[in-house]
């Protein structure tokens, strides 16, 4: 059967997986390439629901909701990672059976490891898409690098030992910063990065010169190809920006007088926690735009009127407003790259997994940004107090050190949006993905 330029796109499912899948599937698609886009029913809803709109070339196929719904699914994150390492392979093989072409590739989510065995029983290159930072990836391939006591959450939980020490080419993650992963889906997660070593390449969402020197490592460890492809963010697609309550407001605030707040599209803080970030918001005095999935009125009542509390917002375009200033992110590695692409420094409020090595890279690595990590209290909380003074020095254009974080976070932009254009290192390398996986076979 001839080939046409086809390949099949299978992301993990959550917003923080799907976003970066669908903005290579643009890229690809862009270059002519036809990509069959794998998700669950429940997710083809979000994801054709919400702005912007998957672009009309994209082809949809669906297998059923045999997942738990992205609806409160992280009340049970472990059992989530679960059932979709389990649940999906059975209907994904099937939906590949009614291709009617055998496409190139598959870029699976390094998450899926199944996606890789399915590819390499039926002769299919399958290309691994990593949606967190390189470095983070790195510490799960160089897991047995790292001391491995008989409680290691307790040793390195207060552990500021450089990971560097064990594995090369991570410079500024401490061992305290990773130690969620000891209590997180481990095991899942090392299945899954182990298999990557049998995919064909690696795809990272990240960009060479925010990683230079552990992308230069790992391209000397894995014996395939490593392309850098990113910052993989919706705006190099700009959507019209939808005009909305939130924009208006913003529209109507002083020059990055702002602090954006989101703290992630699935998981939240603690009950405790919220509240002291929302008193800490409210003394401050700061204005602020709040994206809270639930308990809105709540969330307002915390943080008084000197700001707004909406469900869900078009991030990239917020972050884009000339009113913001400042970012309050829990380090997702989308987010992470979105607020680098838009120039804005960030307040990190690191939650769990890849998190917290986020916030180390973003405040002391690429210095755009406090890590409000670095000043909580014994009991791991940040009091309403520590919060007001950090959110008003952060927010202080004339203070220095706020200064200095405002020009680092210009430089990273003005460098991600090199490394995109014409002749950028992820042009290039994007470029070199297509003519090595898409276009080997002749049609
Ligand atoms: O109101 C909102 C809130 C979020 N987003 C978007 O949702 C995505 C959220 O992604 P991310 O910032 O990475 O957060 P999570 O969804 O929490 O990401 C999961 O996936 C990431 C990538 O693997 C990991 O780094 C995180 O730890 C993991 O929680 C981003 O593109 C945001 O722009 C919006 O568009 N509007």
């Amino acid at each position: 059967m001839a080939q046409s330029r086809h390949v099949v796109a299978i992301p993990f499912a959550g917003r923080g997986h799907i976003n970066p899948m669908m903005v290579l599937s643009r890229q690809l698609i862009a270059c002519g390439i036809h990509v069959t886009f794998i998700v669950t029913e429940e997710w083809h809803g979000l994801i054709n629901s919400s702005h912007p709109l998957p672009p009309p070339e994209l082809n949809f196929m669906t297998i059923p909701n045999c997942i738990p719904s992205e609806h409160g699914r992280g009340k049970d994150h472990k059992d989530f990672v679960k059932a979709v390492f389990i649940e999906m392979t059975e209907p994904v093989e099937k939906l590949r059976d009614r291709l009617e072409q055998v496409p190139r590739a598959i870029i699976a989510d390094t998450a899926l490891p199944w996606a890789v065995d399915m590819g390499n029983r039926r002769g299919i290159p399958v290309c691994s898409l990593f949606t967190g930072s390189a470095a983070f990836f790195s510490v799960l391939l160089n897991f047995e690098k790292l001391p491995q006591p008989e409680n290691p959450h307790l040793l390195v939980r207060e552990n500021d030992e450089l990971v560097e020490k064990y594995i090369p080419g991570i410079r500024s993650i401490k061992l305290s910063d990773i130690d969620e992963i000891y209590v997180a889906s481990l095991e899942l997660a090392l299945q899954a990065v182990s298999t990557a070593r049998k995919a064909q390449c690696m795809l990272f969402t990240s960009f060479y010169e925010l990683e230079s020197c552990v992308i230069d490592s790992l391209r000397e460890d894995l014996n395939y190809p490593v392309y850098t492809i990113g910052p993989s963010v919706p705006h190099l697609f700009p959507p019209e920006a939808k005009s909305s309550d939130h924009l208006t407001w913003l529209d109507n605030q002083p020059k990055n007088s702002v602090l954006y707040i989101s703290l992630g599209s699935f998981l939240s803080v603690s009950r405790s926690q919220f509240e002291e970030i929302a008193m800490g918001i409210h003394a401050s005095k700061v204005k602020f735009l709040w994206v809270a999935r639930e308990n809105l009125s709540l969330v307002q009542e915390y943080c008084g009127d000197n700001g707004l509390v909406v469900p869900w917002c078009d991030q990239l375009n917020v972050l884009r407003h000339p009113s913001v200033g400042g970012f309050l992110t829990h380090c997702g590695f989308n987010s992470t790259l979105e607020t680098l692409f838009a120039g804005i420094p960030v307040l990190a409020l690191p939650i769990l997994w890849d998190q917290k090595s986020n916030g180390r890279l973003l405040a002391d690595e690429w210095n755009t940004g406090f890590n409000l990590r670095d000043i909580r209290g014994k009991d791991g909380i940040l009091s309403r107090e520590e919060i007001k003074l950090a959110v008003m020095k952060f927010m202080d254009l004339e203070k220095t050190e706020a200064k200095e974080i405002r020009k680092r976070a210009l430089d990273w932009s003005r460098t991600s949006k090199i490394a995109v254009k014409e002749g950028g290192s992820s042009f290039v390398s994007l470029k070199k993905f297509i003519s090595d996986f898409i276009d080997r076979v002749e049609c």
